[in-house]
């Protein structure tokens, strides 16, 4: 590629344009790397040699039965678990092992637990806005440049989570999906780029449930956010999913587009029965 070619190139990220403290290089290769990552809980192992890759602006699912390891997966990457052996890798510069849980978040790792912990008495735009003041990395000399900008970025977040008529509603008010989904919105505000969402349609409406595919669909992509679902609800999964990763015992027991890995006999056995849709949450 000629320089000049390189220069429109919307894909590249300049040298100069990733700050000093980025976290990750966003250029090419995966985003995440777990390889041969094994967790014991009094001689149990939870997490058996797990290996898995994330692709810098991939969407993945992941399944698997209850207690197949799958929170205990996201806990290594946030730091929150420390793994008996094995290496965990955010871009290729950074060694998430040994790194503590606010370093982690501080990279751009955003965890979205199953229930909203939204400030309910705050208004939906006061609530975004407090999840960027709680941005460390925004230096308190900037913060009069920065209001504008955090105007505008609350704007674009209302936007994409669907919020905006309700900015200036308190998040009390909310039903149980738009409350989900201002939670998104307030881990977007720290433009993330990973995010590891648990359970995220549990308790959903339909409506809200195809309001959620949308939302996580759209968030993923090159440039934007790498999204990790780990999801009990199949239609939920096959209506989003690209590539599913099923965990049994630990590992990685299957993994490829939702065809692929619901008819996989192996699958089928441990976890999906003989109706994919009729899997018990
Ligand atoms: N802190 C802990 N101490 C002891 N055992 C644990 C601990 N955390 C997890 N485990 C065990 O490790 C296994 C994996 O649990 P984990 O919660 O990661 O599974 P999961 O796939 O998320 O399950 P679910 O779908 O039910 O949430 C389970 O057998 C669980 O009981």
């Amino acid at each position: 590629m000629s320089f000049l070619q390189s220069l429109t190139d919307r894909e590249r990220v300049f040298d100069f344009l990733i700050p000093a403290s980025s976290p990750v290089d966003v250029r090419h290769g995966p985003i995440l790397y777990l390889e041969d990552v094994t967790v014991s809980f009094d001689g149990f192992k939870a997490i058996n040699d797990l290996n898995l890759t994330i692709d810098d602006g991939e969407l993945r699912c992941i399944i698997g039965p209850n207690g197949a390891g799958k929170t205990t997966m996201m806990d290594i990457i946030t730091g929150k678990t420390r793994p008996d052996r094995g290496s965990v890798w955010f871009g290729s510069r950074h060694n998430l092992l040994a790194m503590n849980e606010p370093d982690i978040a501080s990279l751009g790792i955003g965890r979205k637990f199953q229930k909203p912990t939204v400030f309910e008495a705050l208004t939906v735009f006061e609530n975004l806005e407090l999840a960027m003041a709680a941005d460390k990395r925004i230096l308190p000399t900037l913060t009069a440049r920065m209001t504008g900008e955090t105007r505008d970025r609350i704007e674009e977040v209302l936007v994409t989570i669907g919020l905006t008529e309700l900015r200036q509603r308190p998040a009390g008010i909310l039903s149980h999906g738009q409350k989900q989904w201002l939670e998104i919105g307030m881990l977007l505000m720290q433009r993330p780029r990973l995010l590891l969402v648990d359970e995220p349609v549990a308790g959903m409406t339909e409506q809200e449930m195809e309001r959620t595919a949308e939302l996580l669909t759209g968030l993923a992509g090159k440039g934007k956010q790498s999204v990790v679902v780990v999801e009990h609800d199949m239609g939920f999964v096959r209506s989003i999913a690209r590539t599913v990763t099923v965990l049994h015992q630990g590992s990685v027991l299957a993994e490829g587009s939702m065809d692929q890995v619901s008819n996989d006999p192996k699958v089928v056995e441990v976890y999906l029965g003989a109706d994919p849709d009729e899997e018990a949450a």
